[in-house]
């Protein structure tokens, strides 16, 4: 360190409390509030309120407060269902009025679009959102653990795996909940044992549950530490009597002291590795370990506007990298001369070839791969591509990804993102290798937390 570095200190003490007004949110929903212009972020308080907070730890450039007191509330406060999903984090922006949340959203992704694609032009706009903001998502990964010397199933406190027991989700699927609930008590009744993460012991670590929206087809996987499954035959047949949507029962295992839920071997109990669901009147077959869209509502409004934004007339060739089972591969096949989907996990090309077979369609082909390398394989061959569409995950296109699309010069491209962050670090890179930004359109497949999916169309600039 220099010598004429001086120390840094904050202007604010750890453990004591301030009264302040909140002037912005993080892009995580934090509310911002400033002493002496230093940020400190306090969860649950929102914009214009007056609040007293406790300083609870204080880094070089902003501090996190702990909120103890709206003075003044903001319009856009409304009443929580439940202190308990506070303190799982499972709901972090349910404090703010669902509009507000909407609102939240669009701004995210404005900023930015103006502050990192450094293209502030581009029309962004409102966000679609649900009618009803609740009981959404098609999949829950539950752990499972000891709680007074009994079996409970619930939700870690946040920043740390103590299980707080919870029966309702808010917003899962209610007959996910459901599922939950009868699975645990199955298990507990043949004495299966809780994990106990402290001494890496125990049976049964996870309870995840996907449910076809549509379909109405159960899949339930337990996640074990070792490949034993005691009572297994009771367990099973319990199981097939008391959730009569059952159509996918999976042992999976995973033997490592990890957070990481799911381990790399599995056992089919009952049924196949796999339940279907259905997308824009397309039947799809999904396995435990293969990506699907949490929100089945929203996803078809994603979807419908990836596929509009892809402007096909039927004699296009279209790459959808990243394609996951191919959902939106067959959907915008509907429309296209022929379709590649690109994708990394094996079992999701499975998955995707068998959902050809199922909706007799023959316009796709599938590669298993990763899209970074494939697509520099295609553009080393040459071969034409009219649109582009890339659904990445959050941490966006690989560089080698962008260089590759710079080469091969779709006219078109649509690029659907979780993460608006990258999505801008790639939009500018693709800007200034000669894309025109064309529009954006947000899509809330996440009501209650801070995240926010965005479809944006592109267009190569002649
Ligand atoms: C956000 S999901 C989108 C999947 C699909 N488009 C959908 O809507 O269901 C991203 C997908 O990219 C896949 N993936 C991750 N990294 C990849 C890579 N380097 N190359 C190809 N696919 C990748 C994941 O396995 C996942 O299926």
């Amino acid at each position: 360190m220099g010598k004429n570095k001086q120390k840094f200190t904050a202007p604010v003490s750890k453990n004591k409390d301030y009264t302040g007004t909140i002037e912005d949110l993080t892009h995580e929903g934090l509310g911002v509030v400033k002493i002496d212009n230093f940020p400190i972020f306090v969860e649950g308080a929102l914009p214009q309120e007056e609040v007293t907070f406790k300083v609870v730890k204080i880094g070089k450039k902003f501090a996190f407060g702990k909120l103890l007191e709206v003075i003044t509330e903001s319009p856009d406060r409304v009443e929580v269902m439940d202190k308990v999903y506070a303190q799982t984090g499972t709901m972090p922006l349910q404090h703010l009025s669902y509009d507000a949340q909407l609102r939240f959203k669009k701004d995210q992704v404005v900023r930015v679009f103006e502050r990192i694609a450094k293209l502030p032009e581009v029309p962004i706009a409102d966000v679609i959102g649900m009618e009803d903001p609740y009981g959404y998502r098609n999949k829950a990964q539950i752990p499972v653990r000891k709680i007074d010397g009994k079996m409970a199933t619930g939700f870690f406190r946040k920043n740390s795996h103590d299980l707080i027991p919870l029966e309702d989700f808010a917003i899962q699927d209610p007959k996910i909940d459901e599922a939950v609930v009868i699975v645990r008590d199955v298990l507990k009744r043949y004495h299966i044992k809780p994990y106990d993460e402290v001494n890496h012991k125990g049976d049964i670590r996870h309870i995840l549950i996907r449910r076809g929206y549509y379909t109405g087809e159960l899949m339930v996987v337990l996640v074990t530490r070792t490949s034993d499954l005691p009572r297994e035959d009771e367990i099973i047949s319990s199981l097939k009597e008391k959730l009569p949507e059952l159509v996918s029962l999976i042992q999976n295992i995973n033997p490592e002291k990890t957070n990481v839920i799911l381990g790399s071997d599995h056992r089919v109990l009952f049924g196949e590795d796999g339940y279907h669901d259905t997308l824009l009147g397309d039947t799809y077959f999904i396995s435990h370990q293969s990506f699907y869209q949490i929100n089945p509502v929203q996803t078809q409004q994603l979807y419908q506007t990836a596929i509009d934004y892809a402007e096909l007339t039927g004699k296009e060739t279209v790459i959808d990298a990243y394609c996951g089972i191919g959902t939106l591969t067959l959907g915008l096949a509907k429309k296209a001369k022929h379709v590649y989907g690109l994708e990394i996990v094996n079992t999701a090309i499975k998955n995707a070839n068998r959902n050809v077979q199922v909706n007799d369609v023959s316009n796709v082909s599938f590669k298993v791969g990763a899209a970074e390398e494939l697509m520099v394989e295609w553009t080393d061959r040459n071969e034409k591509v009219d649109v582009l569409v890339v659904d990445p995950p959050r941490k966006g296109l690989a560089k080698a990804f962008v260089d590759a699309v710079l080469t091969m010069k779709p006219e078109r491209m649509v690029y659907v993102s979780c993460n608006p962050a990258t999505l801008a670090r790639d939009l500018k890179l693709l800007h200034e290798g000669g894309y025109d930004v064309i529009k954006a359109q947000p899509v809330d497949m996440f009501p209650q937390t801070h995240h926010v999916e965005t479809v944006v169309s592109l267009s190569l600039n002649k």
